[in-house]
């Protein structure tokens, strides 16, 4: 899919250190004036991806075009449409908010820098430390500045590398404000993020990543449906009763899909939501000498999806799955 109304274009990258394969045909496409959320762990390659759609990093294979600029034969033209904030401030802490903004301008050949520094930080509320040191303010006022630094010059593609890793809730939810208010002014936005609130809260679209390759995509509605209505949590009293009620219920065994949590020593199994499953589903444990500390009904989370798309993926390999 390519044309206009797709700003981001990615077709099968790859990329490897060494012998370790990072990136593993990585593909998916972006409309124009949406957000698309790359959902993933530590060491996904959510970076990795980003890296190269800025053209900061060159892929072994593949191609991606951003406003159907190619980012490896024409970066000077992706570098116009675009702008990047990563996981580590570009501020200059010893300057003020004001400062690091006009200089940003400057850079970028504003006609007129205090004029998009004005504005800048009036619609991220800053305007009140302005004229502050950047190295007396918190961790949230930094990163929105940081956002602002990145919008100066009205990029049509922002990146943001998990924009919110490290801010207190009450921060996240401002950031999430900002980012949809981008979205709803035309800007097409690609965030990575490891939360799954965050991923679900914010974008359009989600493509789940786990180790180099997109394992679902689709949007947070839809890869919740993904699986079946009823969720059934059961809860044992030791890490032996989990590993036997997860061979009793789970594949390759056993007949439904269930999501393992070791550390809560719970599974989560996911059923048609009738009745007469979940005795079934207890018989089962009974025979099997299980014995359940609690068990609760619950609706899928995407959290949920993204576990069992993991597990799922160890077992067969699964390809990626579209919806
Ligand atoms: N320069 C490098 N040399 C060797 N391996 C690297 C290099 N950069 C990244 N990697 C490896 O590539 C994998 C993907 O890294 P990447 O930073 O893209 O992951 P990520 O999903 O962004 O993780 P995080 O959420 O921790 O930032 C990791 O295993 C990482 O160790």
């Amino acid at each position: 899919m390519e044309g206009n109304n797709v700003s981001i274009c990615v077709s099968s990258l790859k990329k490897r250190y060494k012998d370790r394969e990072v990136l593993r045909n990585v593909t998916f496409s972006v409309p124009t004036g949406t957000i698309y959320a790359l959902l993933g762990s530590n060491g996904a390659g959510k970076t990795t991806t980003v890296r190269i759609l800025t053209t900061q990093l060159c892929p072994d294979g593949g191609a991606a075009r951003i406003r159907g600029f190619d980012v490896i034969r024409e970066p000077e033209k992706v570098h116009q449409v675009i702008s990047v904030t990563g996981q580590f401030s570009a501020l200059d802490e010893s300057l003020t908010g004001m400062e690091n903004l006009l200089l940003m301008g400057r850079l970028r050949h504003l006609a007129a820098p205090e004029k998009s520094a004005v504005r800048l930080l009036a619609s991220f509320s800053l305007s009140p430390d302005a004229h502050r040191r950047v190295s007396g303010w918190s961790g949230g006022m930094k990163r929105k500045l940081d956002i602002a630094m990145s919008l100066v010059g009205s990029p049509d593609v922002l990146f943001l590398d998990e924009p919110t890793t490290g801010l207190d809730p009450q921060s996240r939810l401002a950031m999430w404000q900002i980012v949809r208010r981008l979205r709803d002014g035309g800007m097409t936005v690609l965030l990575t993020t490891q939360y799954l609130e965050e991923a679900e809260q914010l974008a359009d679209q989600i493509g789940i990543l786990s180790e180099g390759k997109i394992l679902a995509e689709g949007t947070p509605a839809r890869l919740k449906s993904l699986l079946p209505r009823g969720a059934v949590r059961f809860a044992f009293h030791s890490p032996e009763d989990l590993e036997q009620a997860a061979s009793l219920l789970g594949a390759p065994a056993g007949k439904w899909r269930t999501s393992c949590l070791p550390e809560e020593c719970a599974l989560t199994v996911f059923t048609d939501g009738r009745a007469d499953t979940l005795g079934e589903l207890f018989c089962c444990l009974r025979d099997g000498s299980v014995s359940v500390r609690e068990f609760s009904e619950e609706s899928p989370s995407l959290e949920d999806v993204f576990l069992t798309m993991i597990k799922e993926e160890k077992s067969y390999g699964n390809n990626k799955t579209k919806l």
